[in-house]
């Protein structure tokens, strides 16, 4: 009797439309498509030799004279997001981090003068400043001074907000940054310049990164730990968007996707996934396009990427391959 209904289901297109049609068509029409728009493209900037003598495993850096035209690929690519991270001189006080003649200003505004239309995401974060290479400023007597890294961040989100960034990214992990910044925001009148915090769990993955900024740090005290709970990461992003975050990245994409799924059942904010330095460089293009179709899959609403401009150019040349052979149809 029930082998008879499936056969009779099997062969009958109407009632296979009926049972299952309109689920179907739900399931297509809810997942978003890996897209160029989908990415958002990771930008490095250091002015000292830029990619020049790029140490093994590391990722692209460019100079401040190359943004007009990658800002420009990227556009012509179909991105619509870059995500700047910069190195600068440092110190002991991270003094650059919110000066306006730093990288990171300079950067803001060479993408920005192109008046493409390109959004512009940058990391908030003393790394690339601090001689020790960490997030964090360090007290007298050894230990992270949060207090005067909060107030470091806030001033330097408001340094990116000036030079016209669209969203800032607090990367230090410390309670209380994020809403430092805002505060710090809104008191300068950048209501309209939102906040993406990184959610950060400690990796093997971002080495590319810091090889190819210059970054060693003695350690990342405030990233979660890989052996923690999903649970208590779930718990820091909801701290996050407590504290006035508009949407979050987390990091590194490819070992966080229960962080991400997690999150997505409890928030409705905009989740990014990061594609870090180990995982761009380590897996071929077309194993990160699979990739990102699964963090799609998951809940993300964009993918941030080292490997953006390249998989944006062949989604693009699959996109023109079709319409070519539709053409070649009619
Ligand atoms: N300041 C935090 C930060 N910003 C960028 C990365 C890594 C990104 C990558 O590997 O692509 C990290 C993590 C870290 O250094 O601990």
């Amino acid at each position: 009797m029930r082998g008879e209904r499936l056969t009779l289901i099997r062969s009958s297109p109407v009632l296979q439309q009926l049972l299952y049609g309109s689920e179907v068509t739900m399931v297509k029409e809810s997942l978003p498509r890996l897209s160029a728009d989908r990415l958002v493209m990771v930008v490095l900037v250091r002015e000292d030799g830029g990619d020049a003598g790029r140490p093994p495993g590391a990722v692209p850096t460019y100079t401040l004279d190359q943004l007009p035209s990658v800002t420009a690929r990227a556009h012509q690519a179909g991105i619509t997001a870059l995500k700047v991270f910069t190195t600068d001189r440092r110190d002991a006080s991270a003094a650059g981090a919110a000066a306006s003649g730093s990288v990171m200003p300079r950067a803001i505004r060479a993408i920005k003068s192109m008046r493409l239309g390109v959004q512009v995401m940058t990391e908030t974060c003393l790394c690339g400043y601090l001689s020790t290479g960490d997030c964090h400023l360090t007290a007298p007597n050894g230990q992270p001074d949060q207090a005067a890294t909060i107030a470091a961040l806030a001033h330097q989100a408001v340094t990116q907000a000036k030079a016209g960034a669209d969203v800032v990214g607090p990367a230090a992990m410390i309670p209380g940054s994020i809403a430092a910044c805002r505060s710090a925001l809104d008191s300068t009148g950048f209501h309209r310049v939102r906040i993406m915090p990184h959610l950060i769990v400690d990796s093997r993955l971002y080495g590319g990164y810091r090889a190819a900024m210059g970054i060693r740090p003695q350690n990342r005290p405030f990233q979660l730990p890989a052996s923690g709970r999903t649970a208590t990461a779930v718990e820091r992003g909801l701290m996050m968007l407590s504290e006035g975050a508009d949407s979050l990245l987390i990091e590194p994409a490819l070992f966080s996707t229960d962080i991400l799924c997690a999150l997505h059942a409890r928030a409705s904010v905009p989740l990014l996934p990061f594609s870090v330095s180990g995982e761009c460089t380590t897996l071929p293009p077309e194993l990160l396009a699979e990739e990102y179709a699964m963090l799609l899959r998951a809940g993300a609403s964009r993918v941030v990427s080292h490997a953006a401009l390249t998989l944006a150019a062949t989604l693009g040349e699959a996109s023109s391959t079709v319409s070519t052979s539709r053409k070649t149809l009619t």
